[in-house]
């Protein structure tokens, strides 16, 4: 059975264009004028958009002792319903676990998902086995790796352990990403705070400052450099890590960087709120930032510099955020976003004028599927993609609402932000999944993405490495010193 779309405008990455879309089963299969399909799905007034994709979201993510809420049953359904048909999980074998042991669990947790899926692998240890390990977990369609360079005595590796395995990343054909914040700094900060009786979130900002940021993300590049890979770091919020995202690929490095909707739009006041509670629910890390870092991440969003907009989204209830109700490093880092994605982007980014509607398809769907080696599978409307589609109202309106979310948790951190530009229609592999308010996906139908390795960008990197590898001076003999 086919379904056609008509009257609507298609967008894409480069161009916008009246056309239909005809769907048969899960693909794209034309697109054109006067197009006829089985069913009929009318898109007058509204945009044909490539689905989005959030490559950052940590579904039950077992973290500070805790489980996030929002589990891949209900992340999946929030993601539906603002529009995003792919989302990217970090598979997070404990300290001394098996790889593939963790994927196994991670598998387990994925069957309620209601749109397609795929694992990021974090490095959270380094060993014989993790090296063989990580070759073993490229065949099994997982192209990245994920170090954590904060998180102290958690999830946080070294520097050694990052250019070992950074190296195994480019002998493998995969890419590292990266969590850049000066975990050493950032533990001594907090306590500091913590011995001057400051206990309350507002802590957790001041624990985490722009530096320790910085810092973190020009060594992992340098290291990544050192290494032959290119990298890519997450939730850049601030001036001081788009910096050096900005002068690496100036200096032609293959460096990528992700602000989240949250450090776009959310600044650092919120940790100053009366309430402890509202404050507490926009823990994350980094932590959100004031109004000149914001300029920076829209400005390298406008630019190039920076390439994707995501959202971690990492949902704790307000119980579980009250873990730290006597001391800041206990609340559970994260909020949520992936409802809010697309359509907060849309009214703060294309309604101002600061993005225009190719560069939203772009930073939420394209640049991602082209860094994640998925192009034009998804990311796309071309013919022989899957079907993965939003149907966008630019002119439908709400207030964001806790009442209202597909999210599990008891709030939003976008609470009241009025948003102009909704999705209408979701369609994921040829499914109408949720349309007009409603959701019709079905649990379990989401299917994991597999993702092959680089074999181009890392063909390039090491054939330049090689050429720029200094070469021992082969000496001649009457060259040497005597009695050598
Ligand atoms: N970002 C955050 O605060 N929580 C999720 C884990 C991470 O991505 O660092
Ligand atoms: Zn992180
Ligand atoms: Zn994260």
């Amino acid at each position: 059975m086919s379904k056609v779309i008509k009257g609507g405008t298609v967008v894409t990455a480069d161009h916008s264009f009246k056309a239909d879309v005809l769907i048969e089963g899960e693909t794209i299969a034309a697109i054109g004028q006067n197009l006829s399909g089985d069913e009929v799905i009318d898109a007058t007034g509204c945009y044909v958009m490539p689905g989005g994709i959030d490559p950052h979201t940590h579904p039950a993510m077992p973290f500070m002792g805790t489980t996030s809420a929002d589990t891949n049953y209900s992340a999946t359904r929030a993601a539906l319903a603002g529009g995003t048909t792919t989302i990217v999980d970090f598979c997070l074998p404990d300290p001394g676990q098996s790889l593939l042991e963790a994927l196994e669990i991670w598998d387990r947790k994925s069957v309620s998902s209601h749109c397609d899926y795929s694992y990021h692998m974090a490095i959270t240890w380094w060993s014989e086995q993790v090296w063989r390990e990580m070759a073993e977990v490229v065949d099994r369609g997982i192209n990245t790796f994920k170090y954590f360079m904060a998180y102290k005595g958690a999830l946080m590796v070294n520097d050694d352990e990052m250019y070992q395995s950074f190296l195994r990343c480019a002998e493998i054909g995969a890419m590292p990403l990266v969590h850049a914040e000066n975990g050493d700094v950032v533990a001594r900060l907090q306590q500091k705070y913590m011995d001057k009786g400051v206990t309350g979130p507002e802590a957790h900002a001041f624990s985490r400052p722009p530096e320790v940021e910085g810092e973190a993300a020009n060594r992992a590049i340098m290291i990544a450099d050192m290494a032959g890979v290119p990298v890519y770091i997450v939730h850049v919020s601030c001036e001081p890590a788009h910096e050096a995202i900005r002068r690496a690929r100036v200096n032609g490095n293959r460096v990528y960087g992700e602000p989240l909707i949250q450090h776009l739009t959310l600044d650092d006041s919120e940790y100053l709120h009366q309430d402890w509670d509202y404050a507490a629910r926009r823990v994350m890390s980094p932590p959100f930032r004031d109004r000149k870092h914001q300029d920076s991440l829209w400005a390298g969003l406008q630019s190039g510099s920076l390439q994707v907009v995501a959202t971690d989204h990492c949902a704790f209830t307000t119980e579980q955020k009250q873990f730290g109700r006597e001391d800041f490093r206990k609340i559970p880092n994260g909020t949520g976003g992936l409802e809010e994605r697309l359509p907060v982007l849309w009214t703060r980014g294309v309604r101002t004028g600061r993005l225009t509607m190719n560069e939203f398809v772009a930073v939420t769907s394209t640049n991602i599927a082209k860094i994640l080696n998925i192009f034009p599978r998804k990311g796309a409307i071309m013919v022989g993609a899957d079907a993965d589609i939003v149907v966008w109202d630019p002119e439908a309106k709400k207030t964001i609402s806790a009442a209202t979310q597909f999210s599990a948790i008891d709030y939003s951190v976008f609470e009241g932000v009025e948003v102009s530009g909704l999705p209408r229609l979701t369609i994921s592999r040829g499914e109408v999944c949720f349309a007009d308010g409603e959701m019709k996906a079905r649990e379990g139908r989401g299917k994991f993405l597999r993702r092959p390795p680089f074999p181009a960008v890392h063909h390039a990197l090491s054939s330049w490495k090689a050429l720029q590898t200094p070469q021992p001076v082969e000496r001649r003999k009457e060259n040497m010193p005597i009695g050598v």
